[in-house]
């Protein structure tokens, strides 16, 4: 029997009414016995790490979230993290990154409803979620709306609808029908070492969405202020505009803060494709000047990937 371990952060899943509307109340537990067929899943433990709504979840964390999972890692078969929808990607994209040679499922998982609500969503995923967790897969997951998804790849694009999270740029790993997993292709990562938790993350990393009439003194302050890495978010296939005005030359800018060290890292606001900066003048030159481009990822896995390799130098 596999043994799966739960850990409890709060979300809507866990929510009940109060007198400000939905805050985090349920425990693990409680859950557990509204939903008592995930037992077939295997044996379950249960931990009530925190509770929170997603929004109010802080980098420092994923590193408490990283930190059960290092400590109880040899006990367990899988891990089922119940969470936020609003930042579900976020987490799913740092533990993605700080859980080196990680070789079992980490499942995160949230729902639209509260668990305890009509027609709730919660009771489905966490079906998914435990079934998932007792595969053999190995990596972070994100299961929502009868999809699980690579983590990394996940990101939350409907604030109402079920299906709330989906897979960008990448097909979900599989789907769930019918309380069974159907699997799409996907192959297991090599893993070439002991699992190991990076849990240092550079905090002075910020995002900057492209607009027109983006002043580039923006950029200059967040230096200023010690920040070590920019993600920007440009047009377009990785489009960064350049200016003979100074104020709104943000390639400029980028070449100046690049040559003080700030790393800086392109994604697109693009859905969907990512950036391809060797097309267009606007990118080669912001290439030039410094930016790294990020390929594919979202906004979020560049800003993550860039707090963890950041303190990792
Ligand atoms: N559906 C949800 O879970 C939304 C909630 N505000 C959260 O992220 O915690």
């Amino acid at each position: 029997m596999k043994k799966i371990c739960w850990l409890a952060t709060g979300g809507t899943i866990a929510s009940r009414p109060s007198e400000n509307g939905l805050a985090p109340g349920f425990t693990a537990k409680e859950m557990l016995e509204m939903v008592p067929n995930l037992k077939d899943y295997g044996h379950i433990d249960c931990y009530d790490i925190m509770q929170l709504d997603s929004t109010n979840l802080q980098p420092e964390d994923w590193q408490y979230i990283a930190g059960y999972i290092e400590k109880l890692y040899e006990q367990y078969d899988g891990f089922v993290i119940t969470h936020g929808t609003d930042t579900l990607n976020w987490t799913c994209c740092a533990l993605h990154y700080m859980l080196e040679n990680l070789a079992k499922p980490v499942v995160v998982i949230g729902s639209q409803l509260t668990i305890e609500e009509e027609n709730t969503d919660a009771k489905f995923n966490l079906n998914a979620a435990f079934a998932m967790a007792s595969s053999e897969k190995i990596g972070v997951f994100a299961v929502c709306g009868g999809q699980i998804i690579e983590g990394l790849w996940a990101k939350k694009l409907y604030s109402e609808d079920m299906r709330s999270i989906q897979s960008i740029n990448k097909m979900p790993v599989a789907t769930f029908e019918g309380n069974n997993i159907k699997w799409n292709e996907y192959e297991n990562p090599q893993v070439n070492g002991i699992f190991k938790v990076h849990s240092d993350l550079e905090l002075k990393v910020a995002q900057i969405k492209i607009m027109p009439g983006l002043d580039s003194e923006l950029l200059f302050n967040l230096a200023k202020m010690g920040y070590k890495g920019i993600v920007i978010e440009a047009y377009g296939a990785g489009g960064i505009p350049f200016a003979k005005d100074k104020q709104r030359d943000i390639v400029g800018a980028i070449e100046e803060l690049s040559k003080q060290g700030v790393k800086i890292v392109c994604t697109t606001q693009c859905l969907f494709d990512g950036v391809h900066m060797d097309r267009y003048e606007v990118g080669i030159k912001a290439c030039k000047a410094g930016v790294i481009p990020a390929g594919k990822l979202s906004v979020e896995a560049a800003t993550v990937k860039l707090m963890v390799d950041l303190a990792k130098k």
